[in-house]
């Protein structure tokens, strides 16, 4: 089989073009230079799967029929599993609830994966359509042999920054975007519980007494809106970009609170592997990074998507609302597939 190099393409928000950079294989330990950037591709576990490519080149033109041709020439076919049903996910949302206590487990992010068969995906068509769909997004198409082919619409960004300055997101709390009933206590303690923990990290790993918070605020991302808050810091010592990116991850937005206790419930309750999905990605240069969540994603096949959708779990939740949240969700992916 003919095989095509690793590659991202990318528009960052707000911005109107997208680019190609080739990757060279991924390599354990590197540290970009001012001559090549790496690229970063994270799992939601990050023991399992992190890798670093050196970036071989930034093609500010991409070739789409190329990308089309010589991706699907590579793809395979959905590996079968069971899609999880609306009563497993809603009875696994009750048992979340019934571990919750008052101060140590009080959220969980619960997902699911969903397959969806497409005779002839034109993948060039789905990413010019997230780009128009998605102004403020950072819309991706990865292929690379270790990760599999996958594209979205991210609006979450986990940390960008130079080596003094830093910003990140709190993304909690999520309603369909015509919902026009106010925020509830259960969206603005979710909410909460991501700021919270990421100006602790911000605090705990920074040489910093400057940790701005600004919000919570309203935003859109097509079918749904979410609570946002942003978080900057100013440092005096220079920041490991990588490293600090590695200690917010995975924030409570994807995981839950506390962390650990959360992300052990998902490894041990969610019943299968999340591999990528709210993992993170991005270019680290030499002198900034930007790293996203990968989330609003799907992973491309040769007859079709899988697509990977969860919802922030916490004592107040309702579990057939909490469904119906990462039903919505996969409509921002399915309206652009059809
Ligand atoms: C987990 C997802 O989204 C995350 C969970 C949210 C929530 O629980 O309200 C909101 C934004 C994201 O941080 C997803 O889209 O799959």
């Amino acid at each position: 089989m003919y095989s095509v190099s690793d590659f991202v393409i990318f528009r960052y928000p707000g911005f109107q073009y997208a680019e190609m950079a080739t990757l060279s294989r991924a390599v354990e330990y590197s540290r970009p230079t001012p001559e090549v950037p790496i690229f970063v591709v994270a799992g939601f576990d990050t023991s399992q799967f992190l890798h670093l490519y050196a970036v071989k080149e930034i093609l500010r033109e991409v070739n789409w029929s190329y990308v089309d041709r010589e991706v699907r020439k590579n793809l395979v076919g959905i590996p079968p599993f069971e899609a999880k049903s609306k009563e497993w996910f809603t009875k696994l949302v009750e048992k979340a609830k019934s571990r919750f206590d008052q101060s140590i487990f009080t959220k969980v992010v619960l997902s699911r994966k969903s397959p969806v068969y497409i005779d002839h995906l034109q993948i060039s068509d789905v990413f010019k359509e997230l780009c128009r769909r998605y102004p403020n997004a950072m819309v991706f198409l990865l292929y690379t042999k270790k990760t599999g082919c996958w594209i979205g619409a991210t609006p979450e960004l986990l940390l960008s920054g130079d080596k003094l300055q830093v910003k990140s997101m709190s993304l909690a709390g999520t309603k369909y975007e015509l919902d026009p009933s106010p925020w509830g206590q259960k969206e603005l303690l979710e909410q909460k519980i991501v700021t919270d923990y990421i100006a602790d990290v911000f605090r705990e790993e920074l040489h910093t007494h400057q940790i701005s918070v600004t919000g919570p605020y309203e935003v859109h991302a097509g079918p749904v809106k979410h609570l946002k808050t942003d978080i900057q810091a100013v440092s005096t010592e220079y920041i490991d970009l990588l490293s600090l990116a590695q200690r917010l991850h995975p924030t409570p937005a994807v995981s839950g609170h506390h962390h650990q206790k959360a992300k052990e419930f998902i490894l041990s309750h969610e019943g299968y592997d999340r591999r990528y999905y709210t993992g993170f990605f991005g270019f680290w240069n030499f002198d900034r990074a930007d790293f996203f969540v990968n989330l609003r994603s799907m992973e491309v096949f040769y007859d079709g998507v899988v697509l990977y959708t969860g919802a922030g779990i916490t004592a107040d939740s309702i579990a057939e609302s909490e469904w119906r949240e990462t039903e919505i969700k996969m409509q921002t992916l399915l309206s652009v597939l059809r």
